[in-house]
């Protein structure tokens, strides 16, 4: 884990960055509710070697998002949606491969993969790769989102979609139609308050405490949002330490919580604060 931090992230491209970002999420431990190097969290069907399997098959194609990305760079933002789609359920396909049908990384999937895509796009268009940069592009690609597929779809497949019509939660699409807005407010000006492990932990905490994951609504319904949500916000009113985490961890685990879009938004905050 030391060694994965102590890399100088602001030589390497957003595909090389998205890789490591999962790595380095999967690795930081304790994580409540989720899977780490100590345990599985609140879940029965996923392990830490499956996670490595899921990262590694996962891994060569947000090299594929960045150049497609490129490829379709001087063609208006309302298309390229479309035009990624199939690469990104290609590698949903090649993570469920990889992990016997495990979801493990859906909206990891979603979420780098639209980071890596734009990273291309503003390279097609010889512009800046920059957080900012790439947080507006995002939002530019993924605009009309949540009207299109959520606002103007009666049918509810997906837990994201069934909390849409119950609770109007608008998950991983509300977050990239805003351009990772949960991540810009509630994590990056707080990221050099800490150094190493602790400033991952500290911003795991501040995404559990202000993300409307829609796993834990999936999970818990919205008691078990508003729980996660009031004890990571609580834990961060103190000097917590990795006794809380464990504490948190144990908390979570009891209840069948696992905050995994959170766990996503993380690996995104990674990413983008490791970028001018
Ligand atoms: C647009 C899609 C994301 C559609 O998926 P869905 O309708 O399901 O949308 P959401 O539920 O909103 O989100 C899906 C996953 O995104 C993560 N997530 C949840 N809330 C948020 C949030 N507020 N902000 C950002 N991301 C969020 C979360 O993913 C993680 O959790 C999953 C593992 O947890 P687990 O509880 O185990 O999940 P399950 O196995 O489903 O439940 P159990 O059975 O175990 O109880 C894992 O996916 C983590 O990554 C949400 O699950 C998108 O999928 C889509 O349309 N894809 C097509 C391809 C594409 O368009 N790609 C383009 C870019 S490449
Ligand atoms: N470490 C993790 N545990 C459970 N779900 C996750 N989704 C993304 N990362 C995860």
């Amino acid at each position: 884990m030391a060694g994965l931090l102590a890399t100088n992230p602001q030589q390497d491209d957003v595909p090389t960055l998205a890789a490591r970002a999962l790595r380095i999420e999967l690795d930081l431990t304790p994580k409540p509710g989720l899977v780490d190097r100590a345990n599985s969290g609140s879940h029965q069907d996923m392990d830490h070697a499956l996670f490595v399997k899921s990262i590694a098959a996962i891994t060569p194609w947000f090299s594929a998002f960045m150049q497609a990305g490129q490829a379709h760079a001087h063609k208006p933002a309302s298309e390229q949606l479309r035009l990624l789609r199939p690469q990104g359920i290609a590698c949903e396909q090649a993570m469920l491969s990889a992990t016997n049908g495990v979801n493990t990384h859906k909206g990891g999937i979603f979420s780098l993969g639209l980071l890596c895509f734009a990273a291309g796009r503003l390279q097609g268009q010889n512009r800046v790769v920059s957080a900012d940069a790439l947080c507006r592009q995002v939002s530019e690609i993924c605009r009309g989102l949540v009207a299109r597929e959520l606002m103007a779809r009666p049918q509810a497949a997906t837990a994201g979609e069934k909390q849409f019509h119950a609770y109007g939660l608008t998950g991983a699409r509300g977050e990239v139609e805003q351009g990772f807005i949960t991540v810009r407010r509630a994590v990056l000006p707080f990221w050099h308050q800490e150094q190493g492990e602790r400033r991952l932990h500290n911003a795991l905490l501040r995404l559990m405490a202000a993300n409307a994951d829609s796993n834990l609504v999936s999970r818990g319904g919205m008691a078990g949002l508003r729980y996660v949500q009031d004890y990571a916000a609580a834990l961060l009113a103190t000097s917590w330490n990795s006794d809380s985490l464990r504490e948190m961890d144990n908390a979570l685990m009891a209840r069948r919580l696992s905050p995994g879009g959170s766990a996503d938004l993380l690996a995104v905050a990674y990413v983008l604060a490791s970028l001018p």
